[in-house]
């Protein structure tokens, strides 16, 4: 993880000509997942990069962290998504990786209770270290054991409702279901946002010079 490959497998001429063809991308941004260690954070994350899912996933160490550029509406988005480790040993070292974070994947596991009833502590790490316009997405993951569930979904619903309505879903990184989907659905909305706030403060300017030039026109 961590690392980007480009023009893999292409002869180095074509790679060039493909960089400069390559239309630039017009935002980055950073996402970050967090959640109880085991929830499913990097073998989502594995999936929406293009990997393969792994029955035994090691635990992450600390943070790591994986780029994808995708395309929102005519915009393409440069992600770099960091993935954080589950231990609460590490969270001095995580934490410091919220603040730049436009998006916050809060993941637990369906089948474990006790990782859902883990997500006030999380909240409240949000509400302490990342940034107050951050967007929130509540991910339910391990969807292909509904058989083992212990946490319903009308439950995740609640929570995330109490939270200003941030946005919940259910996922399986393991038969890849709604992985592309709850990413893409929290990219729109912190592009949405960043879209608006660049209005208001364009917005702002104008009225600032407007202002500016009719005090200088009164005064003389
Ligand atoms: N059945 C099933 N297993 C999953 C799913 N996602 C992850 N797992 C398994 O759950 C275990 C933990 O997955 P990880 O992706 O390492 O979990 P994590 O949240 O990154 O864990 P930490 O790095 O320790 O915080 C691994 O054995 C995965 O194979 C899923 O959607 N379904």
């Amino acid at each position: 993880m961590g690392t980007v490959r480009q023009g893999q497998g292409v002869s180095p001429s074509v790679a060039r000509s493909r960089q400069r063809t390559a239309r630039p991308v017009d935002c980055r941004l950073q996402l970050i997942l967090i959640g109880d260690r085991g929830v499913g954070k990097t073998s989502l994350l594995e999936r929406f990069t293009g990997g393969a899912f792994t029955e035994n996933c090691k635990s992450t160490v600390g943070v790591d962290f994986k780029i994808r550029t995708i395309d929102v509406g005519d915009k393409k988005i440069r992600l770099q998504i960091w993935d954080t480790a589950g231990q609460e040993r590490f969270n001095s070292i995580t934490s410091a990786y919220y603040r730049n974070a436009k998006g916050i994947l809060i993941v637990y596991d369906l089948t474990k209770r006790e990782t859902f009833e883990e997500l006030g502590k999380w909240m409240k790490m949000v509400d302490k270290y990342a940034s107050e316009d951050a967007d929130l997405l509540l991910v339910g993951n391990k969807l292909d054991r509904e058989m083992e569930r212990e946490v319903r979904r009308d439950e995740g619903e609640k929570f995330a409702r109490q939270y200003c309505g941030m946005r919940f879903c259910e996922s399986s990184a393991k038969d890849n279901s709604n992985v592309d989907d709850l990413f893409h659905r929290l990219v729109e909305d912190v592009v949405r946002k960043v879209s608006v706030l660049s209005l208001l403060l364009l917005l702002s300017l104008c009225v600032l010079c407007f202002t500016v030039n009719c005090l200088s026109f009164s005064l003389g």
